[in-house]
């Protein structure tokens, strides 16, 4: 540790003196079996990117490599890689690969070594500083200034930087930096895994005199194994089996199980650049926001678009239901979402399921308050004349509507719903990840109850139209109807635009307006980030159950 940070303090010293062909402008901290993945847009246009947001040091999360046999050149073999915890999917696929690794080693640790990141520093001319750390590079006199200007920037999701005491780092989602990775393959053959502890030896469980216990982990792991052998065969035979039953995947299924849950990616660029011998960039995986304001249709754009023609939308499986015909349904849903982006569909939940759900709603209607739109991180006032949505809405989870005391509340129904969605969007994922769309639902977002009536309605509008401001914006949306005996006359409609030639931003383009009757049991997905949709007059009370999930490209990372 010391030689490392006496590394990095000259290689900071240098940096900073440095002038003519040495002038270095950033410093990154790499050890020998690391590798920094930059953006899809090469390196030049990242940094310079990080410099026009006067960006003063990176921490970027790294994917341990998982080997498939051993090889003593991981960099030209090794194109699988564990994904970082906080981008896994928190839904039950994603839980269950995290705990495949984890219950593979005593510890049950997910990562074999660290999974902290490493940072990225701007070095200023002139200025020597002191590294924090081997892994955080910032001058520590400069804190305060990072934080009140967050000049700092990580590609870490937010919710991780707590236990790690980095709240002052900016987590971003901005796509060139989310798409930046250090690449870490510590342990891909077994002899050199037997050389590491061969070397280290009998070394104490704690650090630094002390005041470091180390935790129970892999690395302890396999001191022990090294250390309860005497001869060198047998130290290797141990470490080889300890190795190979925690960090490898070795069977095509296991590959491919893996794949699914999320816990793994496919990284190839590295083994292919040092192939070809030229840089091979990993592919743009992500739609910049740039490309998806683009998208969205102006005024003038719109009030062509509202000319188009309206024709009644299909809706799929009729009376049975999804839940009747599960399998054929699903598989109909997908390839609905990826052909036309959205599909109407039969929930087939009993009716009188339906009506107790349409009475609890009704129920709900003091609590519920007006619906708010968010462009950019900016709540839209709704009482503004023009406001664009005219519905009032409630949050189920955050009224202590849903959840494990549901079934007390005054809602059990409408919880039981959400569940339901929140199942066939799971049963979903692992197909949409295999469809065109190649798209992993990371997360959910607490299901809404919404209501419109005297006219109300909610002018054509894309969910996400701008990212959400966040890592992984909303993808897909599912709206459950709620309104037995609905009376067709009453309006109400949600009418869905489908471009039959070019894209919705495009001045020529052409298409039409998919016209669902909001009547009970119908139940809607669309491509939350691409679809146009509007919701028309509504005269009569109108309910519905919406639910929308995040979610990412399936290969993120990298073909
Ligand atoms: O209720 C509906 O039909 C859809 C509402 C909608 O588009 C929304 O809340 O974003
Ligand atoms: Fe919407």
């Amino acid at each position: 540790m010391c030689r490392q940070l006496l590394n990095i303090a000259h290689a900071l010293k240098r940096a900073a003196h440095a002038s003519g062909s040495e002038a270095v402008d950033w410093v990154i901290h790499l050890d020998h079996d690391e590798l920094f993945l930059p953006p899809p847009q090469g390196l030049q246009a990242h940094f310079k990117h990080l410099e026009a947001s006067d960006c003063r040091l990176c921490l970027y999360q790294n994917f341990e490599a998982v080997p498939q046999d051993h090889t003593l050149t991981p960099f030209v073999d090794v194109t699988l890689f564990k994904v970082p915890s906080g981008r896994v999917s928190k839904t039950p696929a994603g839980m269950a690969g995290m705990n495949f690794w984890a219950r593979r080693t005593k510890a049950n640790n997910y990562f074999l070594y660290y999974d902290n990141g490493k940072s990225a520093v701007r070095v200023s001319r002139d200025r020597e500083i002191a590294p924090t750390s081997v892994h955080l590079l910032y001058p520590p006199d400069d804190l305060e200034e990072l934080i009140t200007g967050q000049h700092g920037w990580t590609n870490f999701a937010a919710h991780e930087l707590a236990d790690m005491n980095l709240t002052w780092l900016s987590s971003s989602h901005d796509e060139v930096v989310a798409a930046s990775k250090v690449l870490h393959y510590p342990a891909t053959h077994y002899e050199r895994l037997w050389r590491k502890y061969d070397h280290l030896g009998n070394f104490p469980s704690v650090r630094f005199g002390g005041d470091l216990v180390v935790p129970p982990s892999f690395h302890l792991e396999a001191r022990d194994e090294y250390l309860k052998h005497s001869t060198k065969e047998k130290q290797l035979e141990k470490l080889k089996e300890l190795l190979e039953n925690a960090a490898f995947l070795r069977s095509e299924a296991e590959v491919q199980s893996q794949l699914e849950t999320g816990s793994v990616v496919v990284i190839d660029t590295v083994k292919e650049s040092l192939r070809r011998g030229v840089w091979v960039p990993p592919r743009q995986l992500r739609p910049s926001l740039f490309k998806m304001l683009q998208r969205r249709p102006g005024v003038k754009g719109m009030e062509r678009l509202q000319t188009m023609k309206r024709r009644p939308a299909e809706v799929c499986f009729g009376k049975g239901g999804i839940l009747k015909n599960l399998d054929t349904a699903l598989d109909v849903i997908v390839q609905s979402l990826c052909s036309n982006g959205w599909v109407a569909c039969g929930l087939g939940a009993h009716e009188s399921l339906m009506a107790r759900a349409l009475e609890e709603a009704k129920s709900l209607k003091p609590r519920m308050s007006r619906g708010t739109t968010v462009i950019q991180n900016e709540v839209i006032d709704p009482n503004k004349p023009n406001a664009d949505r005219e519905d009032q809405i409630l949050f189920l989870q955050e009224q202590g509507l849903s959840g494990p005391s549901a079934a007390k509340g005054p809602a059990p129904t409408l919880a039981l719903l959400e569940s339901a969605i929140i199942d066939i969007v799971m049963h979903l994922d692992p197909r949409l990840q295999r469809s065109d769309l190649q798209l992993r639902i990371t997360e959910r977002c607490d299901g809404m109850l919404s209501h419109y009536e005297k006219g109300g309605a909610y002018s054509a509008h894309i969910d996400n139209a701008d990212g959400d401001g966040r890592v992984d914006g909303r993808v897909l949306t599912a709206v459950l109807y709620l309104n037995v005996g609905w009376d067709r006359y009453a309006g109400g409609e949600l009418a869905i635009f489908q471009a039959e030639h070019g894209d919705i931003g495009d001045a020529n383009c052409q298409g039409k307006w998919n016209m669902v009757h909001p009547e009970a049991g119908t139940l809607v997905f669309l491509r939350a980030d691409h679809v146009l949709h509007e919701v028309r007059g509504a005269h009569a009370e109108r309910y519905a159950l919406s639910v929308w999930f995040c979610g990412q490209h399936a290969d993120y990372g990298g073909s």
